[in-house]
């Protein structure tokens, strides 16, 4: 397989990259020059075609999640479904989180999100009571760390967090705790030391990483603790849940075949709950940065969304999950194009190969070998989207409008090989409540503000000293830590007049 030499040899310039937050960059640099296989690591073979997507993340692919996504365990009891690497224990862990997610506790997840979204669009119109004036610039970046925080902490536990209240409120550096700690996980996995951590960790190596945690880590892991102690405490004790958040559905979860209560070991339970925190935050967060980036920079679309949502809806209430949101195909075109050209997590979601092997792009790969498919640059592929760098929702939507013509199966297509949510027995658990949450809090914020880039501020975009692949101006430029380290967008927002 091709590659840079000294990727093909060890495993440094990987690691370098990682480090440096770009290696989502380097390895669209290496496609745009390999084609579209390349080795990025001695044991690690990088493909960006949807047939390479299919071999490696179908239900029938011959691979299952590499040893990475054990480096953020932390200890020994911390198992939970995403970092249970072999396929029967994920088999059986995905089951009963699936119980999380019903149809049922996606009904009683909307009206419960719309409280924390019209809260936060009050606060953001703060400083801008008159119809006429601008809020204050508003890094969005925080902001919708806030709002995201928020509402996975009431979806999950029953409780907000309440970081997006002004005021002091340890919880706050919370969002940017968890992404630090990300971040030093994917670095060390991409390190040549990561087999001797994984090897270190129960022989010494997790004790002292919890004695060196940060302090308000230690306290948000307190809180959750506490939570979910209380939460079963209650449980035991007979107490009738009041509410029907994700937590009750683990914690009343049944197994299928025993009819025993899934999660005996409270530890797991612990675990599970703390993995949706993780990955139902900045997942959302990063994406709807990228929506509003785009929105902004883009006033044609933004106009053309303004105009959807405020002809469909007569009052903010009416936007809830249901047959008027799920018409409303332009915002949801919006998103797809914001969870294409900024994907929460850019770089690959290592898969290894299992015994027996496993042919990928018409190639055998050995058991052992660790495949993937980069987001990033998946959503950047010139030969399948065109004008891959535009932010055009229209790609999107079947139309026979000179302007915006667009076949029915052009868009049939596109949606067969697009998978933000990746795809298989180990795809987004929580695709659902992710989407409805994108689509309330986009659609409510429309409704209610106008929506401008603040004048003087650049944060995210790309820059022409940034090199190649983030020249441009008009691109949202994210870090890559696996999951996407943003900056900005800085807004202002405007009561809308109604
Ligand atoms: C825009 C938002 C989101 C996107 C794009 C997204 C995407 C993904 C992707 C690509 C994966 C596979 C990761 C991998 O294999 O490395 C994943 C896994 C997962 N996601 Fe999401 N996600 C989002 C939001 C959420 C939310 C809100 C929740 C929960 C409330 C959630 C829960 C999960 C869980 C539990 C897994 C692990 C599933 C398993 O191991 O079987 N996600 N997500």
């Amino acid at each position: 397989t091709p590659g840079p030499l000294l990727a093909r040899i060890s495993v440094l310039p990987s690691f370098y990259h990682a480090c440096k937050g770009d290696r989502h960059i380097w390895i669209w640099r290496n496609f745009q020059v390999y084609g579209d296989t390349f080795r990025a690591a001695p044991n690690l073979v990088l493909f960006n075609t949807p047939r390479a997507h299919a071999d490696i993340y179908a239900a029938r692919a011959n691979t299952t999640r590499s040893g990475f996504y054990r480096a953020w365990k932390r200890g020994k009891d911390d198992v939970n479904t995403i970092n249970s690497i072999d396929p029967l224990i994920h088999a059986r862990k995905r089951k009963t989180l699936n119980l999380a997610f019903t149809e049922q506790s996606l009904k009683a997840a909307g009206p419960l999100m719309a409280v924390h979204v019209d809260r936060w669009i009050e606060l953001l119109t703060s400083d801008a009571n008159e119809s006429e004036i601008w809020s204050t610039p508003r890094d969005m970046a925080t902001w919708i760390d806030a709002l995201v925080f928020d509402i996975l902490g009431d979806l999950c536990f029953g409780e907000s967090f309440d970081t997006k209240e002004p005021g002091e409120n340890k919880l706050k550096k919370l969002p940017h705790l968890i992404m630090k700690q990300v971040s030093i996980g994917y670095m060390l996995s991409k390190s040549g030391l990561f087999n001797l951590v994984l090897w270190l960790q129960p022989r010494g190596l997790y004790a002292l990483q919890e004695r060196i945690r940060h302090a308000d880590v230690k306290e948000y892991n307190a809180f959750v603790q506490g939570r979910v102690h209380g939460r079963i405490a209650a449980h035991k004790a007979g107490e009738k849940a009041t509410r029907h958040d994700m937590f009750h559905f683990l914690l009343t979860a049944t197994e299928t075949d025993t009819n025993l209560p899934a999660y005996t070991d409270s530890n797991h339970l612990l675990a599970e709950a703390r993995l949706l925190v993780l990955a139902g935050t900045d997942t959302s967060a990063a994406t709807l940065c990228g929506l509003f980036f785009y929105l902004a920079h883009n006033p044609r679309v933004l106009a053309k969304l303004n105009a959807e949502i405020r002809s469909t809806f007569a009052s903010v209430q009416e936007i809830m999950l249901g047959p008027s949101l799920s018409k409303c195909q332009y915002l949801r075109a919006c998103i797809d194009e914001a969870l294409r050209l900024a994907p929460p997590a850019p770089s690959e979601l290592p898969r290894e190969v299992l015994p027996g092997g496993a042919v990928i792009q018409g190639q055998f790969y050995p058991p052992g070998t660790v495949v993937g498919c980069s987001a990033w640059s998946m959503g950047r592929d010139e030969a399948i989207y065109g004008d891959a760098y535009t932010f055009r929702p229209e790609r999107w939507i079947p139309s026979s409008h000179l302007d915006t013509l667009n076949s029915e199966d052009q868009v049939r297509n596109l949606k067969k090989i697009f998978h933000p949510f990746s795809t298989g027995s180990s795809d987004c658990a929580g695709r659902n409540v992710a989407m409805l949450e994108l689509l309330l809090v986009c659609a409510r914020t429309v409704w209610k503000t106008d929506i401008r880039v603040a004048p003087g501020f650049k944060d995210g975009e790309g820059r022409p000293e940034l090199g190649w692949g983030q020249r441009s101006r008009d691109q949202f430029i994210v870090k890559d830590a696996f999951l996407s380290l943003k900056e900005g967008p800085v807004l202002q927002f405007r009561q809308r007049l109604e």
